[in-house]
């Protein structure tokens, strides 16, 4: 089994209902075991500025699906869930990221793991160390290290 950190975001159509919605569904993948959540985090958008705040999460899920297996079921949840996204890195209904997969690293057309972005992204960083604090990453940076070294804050608050 390996432990998959899957991110999750939406800033469209009741975004905390939609992150929510995804979380129980990512409780039905197959060949996977459903560990935890964090909580959910609310910030403005890092990038275009002109679409509407984001509520972000990370999942754990343990998985025998291959990376590439788990990405196509991750992209019918969010086609399921009705994704729509109107322009890159502009609003969107649903995204289920995967951040994590084990101690792999993938460089493929469809996929990259660690996720590119990850590690200047406060709302996926902190919901990380919530639920992972001791986390490395396959290049061997810490979690806790990454988070002090970010620039300026997005995150406004997270559900108390
Ligand atoms: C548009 C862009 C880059 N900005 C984001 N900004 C925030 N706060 N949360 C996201 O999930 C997010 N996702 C993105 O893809």
């Amino acid at each position: 089994w390996q432990n998959v950190y899957i991110g999750l975001g939406s800033n469209l159509s009741n975004p905390e209902e939609q992150v929510l919605k995804a979380l129980e569904s990512l409780k039905t993948l197959p060949e996977s075991q459903w560990v935890t959540h964090s909580k959910l985090y609310f910030s403005r958008p890092q990038g275009p500025q002109d679409q509407p705040d984001f509520v972000n999460a990370v999942a754990l899920l343990k998985t025998r699906l291959s990376p590439i297996a788990l990405l196509d079921k991750l992209q019918a949840l969010e086609q399921s869930q009705g994704k729509v996204k109107k322009r890159h890195w502009g609003e969107r209904l649903i995204d289920l990221d995967i951040l994590l997969y084990g101690n792999e690293t993938l460089n493929t057309q469809r996929l990259v793991i660690p996720h590119p972005f990850m590690t200047e992204r406060d709302f996926v960083l902190l919901p990380l160390a919530e639920i992972s604090p001791d986390l490395t990453l396959p290049n061997h940076s810490k979690i806790k290290d990454l988070i002090s070294e970010l620039p300026e804050g997005f995150i406004m608050s997270d559900q108390t």
